[in-house]
């Protein structure tokens, strides 16, 4: 049976817990809720788990990211939450603040902090920059008020080549003002909240610009949907750790390529489950960083947290660590590379962990690419939506984000 490769270890807290009778009538639970979520998606309800499986509208994102290719050699993306962070997660496969692998650069601006719009702009070639504007509502204020700043800036005959929008096929402000403007529209899928937009346009598009391949991502994400078990057995896992008081929930991976999946989760997370008093708070990490920042607290603080490491093997990999002559206590370098380090600090930390009878799993990766990067979306979507049948919650609303979203705009009247 094919199966994906993320692997898993459980420490002897987390193996105890597999072996208890909740573990087993939550594990049912689980299965139940899965197939109720199929039954679900039967109906249309979850189209963005119909979408891994298809090829066709990979082609025109691809024809619209090369054209866009050689128009631009910046491409800013606004939008803010699931419209930015799934596309920012691909992204980073490919760019970094070193390295792109596209002629042109993905920038994402999520903020509306003035200070860093105003540098953005005085940093562009606005002639070879492009615009895409992503909002599923086309309601958010934040990404209007970013378009309306960026509209100004070009000639209206101008506009149409710069600026896009992504935004779903119903009235709202921001098709209104592509309508106006005579702005190429794209439709967001209907019915995909966007912290479930990743494998669509919305994550997609963006992605083919930066050099992903696409495809790729949506093939792995159909592995772990073919083989849902580990995803269904991690969200009983984090429904018992909420049941026995543990309600941080801390990602923490060793590899800076997912600094932005951890941002995407920390969305994922809260806002799917983050109701009717229930959830637990979505913690996000990066190994090694936050060894010298959080892991005092993690270790000695109150014990509350239950952590996941993401690992990949690392060893000999990387440059040689070169030891001067003379230096006293720098042996332990001796013919190693910086991955070995990498190593041993995840294992030390892993070890510290285990040995303090934290609640730890262990993900390990064999390498991160876009197939990979497509299995750890697709699982965390999937634990994330049973641990909501678990928990008898709805994961795909966010109503109490709304009311502050009235009052800004009440208070921005002046009212
Ligand atoms: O894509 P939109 O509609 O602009 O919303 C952006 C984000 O804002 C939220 O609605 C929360 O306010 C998120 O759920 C969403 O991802």
């Amino acid at each position: 049976m094919a199966i994906h490769s993320i692997s898993m270890l459980l420490s002897d807290v987390l193996h105890e817990w597999t072996l208890s009778p909740e573990y087993v009538s939550l594990l049912e639970k689980a299965i139940a809720g899965f197939e109720e979520i199929q039954q679900e998606q039967k109906k249309g309800q979850h189209p963005f788990l119909d979408s891994v499986y298809k090829s066709d509208d990979l082609i025109f994102i691809g024809e619209i990211a090369h054209k866009w290719c050689q128009d631009f050699k910046t491409l800013v993306v606004l939008g803010t939450g699931g419209s930015s962070l799934g596309a920012q997660t691909l992204c980073a496969l490919k760019q970094s603040v070193f390295h792109q692998t596209s002629s042109c650069r993905v920038l994402f601006m999520d903020n509306i902090d003035p200070h860093t719009f105003e540098s953005l702009f005085s940093s562009l070639d606005f002639q070879k920059t492009g615009f895409l504007a992503i909002s599923k509502s086309g309601t958010t204020a934040e990404t209007l008020c970013q378009l309306l700043t960026v509209l100004p800036r070009y000639t209206l005959p101008e506009m149409k080549k710069h600026i896009f929008i992504l935004t779903e096929p119903k009235l709202s402000p921001l098709r209104q003002i592509a309508e106006q403007y005579g702005l190429e529209c794209f439709d967001h899928p209907l019915g995909v909240g966007g912290r479930f937009s990743v494998f669509a346009n919305v994550g997609l598009l963006p992605s083919a610009i930066a050099g992903i391949d696409i495809k790729r991502v949506r093939q792995g994400a159909c592995q772990v949907l073919d083989n849902p078990l580990s995803a269904l057995e991690g969200a009983v896992l984090t429904v018992m750790a909420a049941y026995k008081g543990y309600s941080q929930n801390v990602l923490m991976p060793y590899i800076d390529r997912l600094y932005y999946f951890t941002f995407w989760f920390r969305q994922l997370w809260a806002e799917s489950l983050g109701k009717k008093g229930q959830g637990t708070t979505p913690l996000n990490a990066l190994g090694t960083v936050d060894q010298h920042s959080q892991l005092q607290l993690y270790l000695d603080g109150p014990r509350d947290k239950f952590f996941t490491l993401i690992c990949t093997n690392v060893q000999q990999k990387g440059m040689k660590v070169e030891i001067p002559q003379g230096i006293k206590d720098l042996d332990y370098f001796s013919q190693k590379t910086m991955g070995d380090l990498m190593i041993a600090e995840q294992r030390a930390t892993a070890e510290t962990l285990m040995n303090k009878k934290c609640p730890t799993r262990i993900f390990s990766i064999p390498e991160l690419n876009e197939e990979v990067m497509g299995e750890l979306l697709m699982y965390y979507m999937l634990e994330t939506m049973i641990a909501a049948k678990l928990l008898n919650i709805n994961a795909f609303d966010q109503p109490a984000v709304e009311e502050g979203k009235i009052l800004t705009r009440t208070y921005l009247k002046g009212n």
